[in-house]
């Protein structure tokens, strides 16, 4: 057979048309969701739907395709100093006419709970402007006819709406002082929340929903905290605004607000501004990085001679008194430097409020205290300073926590403030956070009017990546001078650049609601899970991955710009693609934790999500339709051969099947090496020759007992088997289908389950039927087991002639999506789909690289579960396998309640 696996016919059956067409309109899964609202402002015609012709928001990420009628669209947060916005998008976009979905509805032949109603869906933006600059808040509301509804908004388009009886959740003490200016300039009413309660509001439903929403800053190192929902209660809040509020939190809508203090972001920033003469507030950050506050502030050894207070615990070092020095009769402001003014008076801020939180949170008995507001600015420096504060004087009895969307708990709160929001019920496992290249709408500041146009962010883009490449690594700083001895000895962080403006747009992305993303419900111990095995927080690690994708770089954006006819536009944007994925590489290198918790599986999907930004849809569709080709066309022969064993012997060829069918991944650099090298039929004889047992990991004999045992020990067969498919071509066709095929024959249904979205080489769930269907034309099993499972078409029709009764006894084989538009699989984050078929499955077989080794490797399972792969990474089969590149493993372990 292997003679034949080169065999690729360019004029194949597969029409790339009709492939690519019915990937790129359904790329949007339709993933269901169960909630559904009731009307509220802004109403939205949901009848009058229509696919959206926003092309800034085409790029196809997977979300809810009908969002019901009833969310609103903006929320505001007019502060002392910044207004804060968070505003909803949604996504009309009509489920396409799924012959296969609509046919299965029919039937009842539903391959788990895909539901044709309307589902609650869309992506938050989170966006600030400085107060004074106002107007250009009310160009962005307008331009994006926020105020409305959403630009998309039907209800608008149609003119139904007018501005007049439009009103707005409004927080902060600008919805009283600019309630005229807003009514004036848009139109539009405010209804004005209090502040504290969409502080609370804010804060808790971030705590709740976002899964590393909460980290510790100390020294310089980034930690994010797993807050136990069932555990929240009581906590501290400290907004730091430009004022400062204290807020004990016992519940929701249960608080007080126990304190706070005017010396605050404001504090800073004015004081900051009139003596040094910066011109805006990063730039006044940025000057405390180069500062040296000994020249300003009187320490303890100015007073003491140089000697520590040892008796006190206080060293030489400590502030004793912050700009104490500049009560020298002899010196001006002119005499000292603005760099080292800026670093005082950030230190003698944040201390104080680290301070003041610490004496709040012992008043109380409180241990856990959550800092927010944009004065934190997601500065290291200042965070270290306030966690230093409350970690000295509790004795480390008290923690002091940092939230990433900072500051926007208030404008939050005043969005969840809407009587109908849809996010009451949200949790972790159904928001995804996204990273579009698109500043000037998210997170940062504003640069300019919004991107209208593919070609308008193509071209920030490229003013964006000239400062990009100004971003610096940061400066490794001094270990902290801490003596032990008590006060306030300098945070280690002070060194690390501040991220320019454009980087710092990128620092919290979109939040896309997706209501039917679910916990896989097999996995043994939910909480325990943690999806990636290697750890991208160990630098050497990141640097190394990061390089690995760098490298690869080239030759994805060959393929991207090829799958999309290599036109001028296609390498216009293909160049977009390469500059944007290597400018939130550079950002990744230089705060690893930009973005969140970082792990490979996340770094692998962001590359995915950026092809699609760039409307790559599928850059390796035609490298996939020829190797499905080529396979289906040598699969007859390899049936013929297995069919000729006997059942031990074929089992064991069907796994070794499947490990060497792994290679054929065009993700791997080696692999792509190997191509460029020698024929598929040199790699695949290569890779054969691999087989060789013992696996480097080889739990085959304990697999074959399960499946095979007799006598006495005759075990039943498993009921339902989910496969976990990876690559197109010869892995799906060769590896795991005959694989599927053995299980059926054995009375076990088989789902295949296979990516919502492309990611590589690998196959789709909406590419799947048709490849069965061809591979069925060769084998009656799994013609049978398709036409039981729906996923043959011309079978659907010639059952319902036959009426439904009795069509089939054939066990099942079925396809379901899995959710994911990466390389890897989080299973905290599945379909519903996938979540609906898992509860009858008894064995889950997971294939490839990302789904077996970079992700779920040491995850278990409440059924048996079985992991293959060819490590196709040198380093990777090193470092957790003591092996070597194109080695195998076969794990298999007993579902851990039979244990
Ligand atoms: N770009 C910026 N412009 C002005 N102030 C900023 C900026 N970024 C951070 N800050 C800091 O954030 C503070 C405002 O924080 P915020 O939480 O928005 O409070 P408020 O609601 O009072 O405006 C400012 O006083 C300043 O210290
Ligand atoms: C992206 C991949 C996880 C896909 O592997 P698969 O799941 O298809 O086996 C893998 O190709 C990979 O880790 N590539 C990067 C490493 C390298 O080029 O060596
Ligand atoms: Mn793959």
């Amino acid at each position: 057979m292997a003679s034949e696996l080169n065999n690729s016919n360019p004029d194949h059956d597969y029409s790339k048309e009709k492939l690519k067409h019915s990937s790129k309109e359904e790329m949007v899964s339709t993933m269901t969701n169960s909630m559904h609202r009731s009307s509220s402002r802004p109403q939205l015609d949901v009848s009058r739907a229509a696919i959206q012709e926003d092309s800034e928001d085409r790029n196809p990420t997977i979300l809810l395709p009908n969002q019901s009628d009833d969310i609103s669209h903006l929320a505001l947060d007019i502060g002392g100093s910044l207004i804060k916005l968070v505003y909803f998008s949604r996504h009309e976009e009509q489920s396409p006419d799924d012959k296969r979905r609509s046919m299965k509805k029919r039937f009842g032949l539903s391959n788990g709970n895909r539901r044709s109603y309307p589902i609650l869906g869309g992506r938050l933006h989170f966006v600030k402007f400085e107060t004074g600059k106002l107007n250009e808040c009310l160009d962005f509301i307008s331009s994006k006819q926020l105020h409305r509804g959403g630009i998309d908004s039907p209800s608008w388009r149609s003119g139904t709406q007018t501005d007049d009886n439009i009103v707005i959740k409004a927080t902060g003490g600008g919805a009283y002082k600019f309630a005229d200016v807003l009514k004036e300039r848009l139109g539009v009413s405010l209804d004005k929340e209090d502040e504290m309660s969409c502080l609370v509001a804010g804060a808790n439903f971030l705590l709740k929903a976002i899964r590393h929403e909460a980290f510790t800053h100390m020294e310089g190192q980034k930690e994010f905290v797993q807050i136990d929902h069932n555990d929240m209660f009581p906590y501290l809040l400290v907004n730091v605004g430009s004022g400062v509020s204290i807020i004990k939190v016992d519940g929701d809508g249960k608080y007080q607000r126990v304190s706070g203090t005017n010396v605050g972001g404001g504090t800073f920033w004015g004081l900051g501004r009139l003596l040094t003469k910066c011109k805006n507030f990063d730039e006044l950050l940025e000057l405390s990085q180069q500062g040296d506050n000994s020249n300003v502030d009187m320490l303890v050894g100015d007073i003491y001679g140089g000697l520590d207070y040892s008796k006190i615990g206080l060293s030489a070092s400590t502030i004793a008194s912050s700009f104490g020095k500049t009560i020298s009769e002899t010196k001006e402001l002119s005499d000292y430097r603005p760099e080292d003014i800026s670093l005082s008076l950030l230190r003698m801020i944040s201390y104080n409020i680290g301070q003041i939180s610490y004496l709040n949170a012992l008043r109380y008995g409180l241990k856990k205290i959550f800092f927010g507001g944009f004065f934190i600015r997601g500065h290291a420096y200042t965070m270290d300073t306030i966690s230093f504060a409350v970690h000295f004087w509790s004795k480390g009895q008290a923690q002091a926590m940092f939230l990433r969307h900072e500051g926007f708990l208030g404008a939050l709160g005043a969005f969840m403030s809407y009587e109908k929001h849809g996010l009451d019920y949200l949790r972790a496992h159904q928001l995804v956070e996204r990273f579009p290249m698109e500043a000037p709408c998210i997170g940062g500041k504003i640069h300019g009017p919004p991107l209208g146009n593919l070609n308008e962010k193509i071209s920030w883009l490229e003013k964006f990546v000239q400062k990009g490449t100004q971003i610096t690594a940061p400066v490794p700083m001094a270990p902290p001078g801490t003596t032990g001895m008590g006060g306030f000895e300098r945070p280690s962080s002070r060194g690390n650049t501040l991220r320019s403006d454009a980087s710092a747009a990128l620092n919290i992305g979109v939040l896309h609601l997706m209501p039917t993303l679910e916990e896989f419900p097999l996995l043994a111990d939910p909480k325990m899970y943690e999806p990636n095995t290697i750890d991208l927080l160990d630098h050497g690690e990141l640097e190394y991955w990061v390089t690995v994708l760098s490298e690869h770089l080239p030759d994805l954006v060959d393929k991207a710009v090829a799958s999309e006819g290599g036109t001028d536009d296609a390498k216009r944007r293909g160049d977009a693609f390469a500059h944007a994925f290597s400018a939130h590489l550079a950002r990744l290198m230089e705060e690893p934790a930009a973005y969140g918790k970082l792990g490979l599986a996340k770094l692998l999907e962001l590359r995915e999500e950026c092809l699609r930004e760039f409307q790559f849809m599928d850059a390796y569709i035609t490298i996939k339709e020829r190797e499905n080709e080529a396979s289906l066309a040598v699969l007859p022969d390899l049936l013929i051969e297995l069919d000729s064993m006997n059942e031990e012997d074929r089992l064991l060829a069907l796994i070794e099947g499947v490990l060497a069918a792994n290679i054929f991944d065009w993700g791997s650099r080696a692999c792509v090496d190997l191509y460029h090298k020698g024929t598929i039929i040199d790699i695949y004889r290569m890779s054969r020759k691999k087989m060789q047992r013992p696996w480097r990991v080889d739990d085959f004999d304990m697999f074959k007992e399960k499946m095979l045992s007799s006598g006495d020990k005759k075990s039943q067969p498993y009921k339902r088997a989910l496969f976990f498919v990876d690559n197109s071509g010869a892995d799906v066709v060769l590896g795991m289908l005959p694989l599927a095929r053995e299980l059926l024959r054995r009375g076990t249904e088989v789902v295949l389950v296979a990516n919502s979205l492309p990611a590589l080489n690998d196959v789709t769930a909406l590419e799947l039927p048709e490849i069965v269907a061809e591979a069925a034309k060769h084998c009656d099993i799994i013609r049978k087991a398709a036409e039981a499972g729906g996923l043959l078409m011309d079978a659907m029709v010639s059952i319902q002639e036959d009426g439904l009764k009795n069509h089939s006894t054939s066990v099942s084989l079925m396809v379901a999506e899995n959710g994911s538009g990466g390389p890897c699989i989080d299973l905290r984050q599945v379909s519903s789909e996938l979540a609906a078929v898992a509860k009858d499955a008894d064995l889950i077989i997971l294939e490839g690289m990302g789904r077996a080794i970079h992700t779920n490797l040491n995850a278990h399972f409440k059924c048996d579960s079985l992991k293959l792969a060819m490590v196709k990474n040198q380093r990777l089969a090193e470092k957790l396998f003591n092996g070597n590149i194109y080695d195998c493993i076969c794990r298999f372990e007993p579902g851990k309640e039979q244990l």
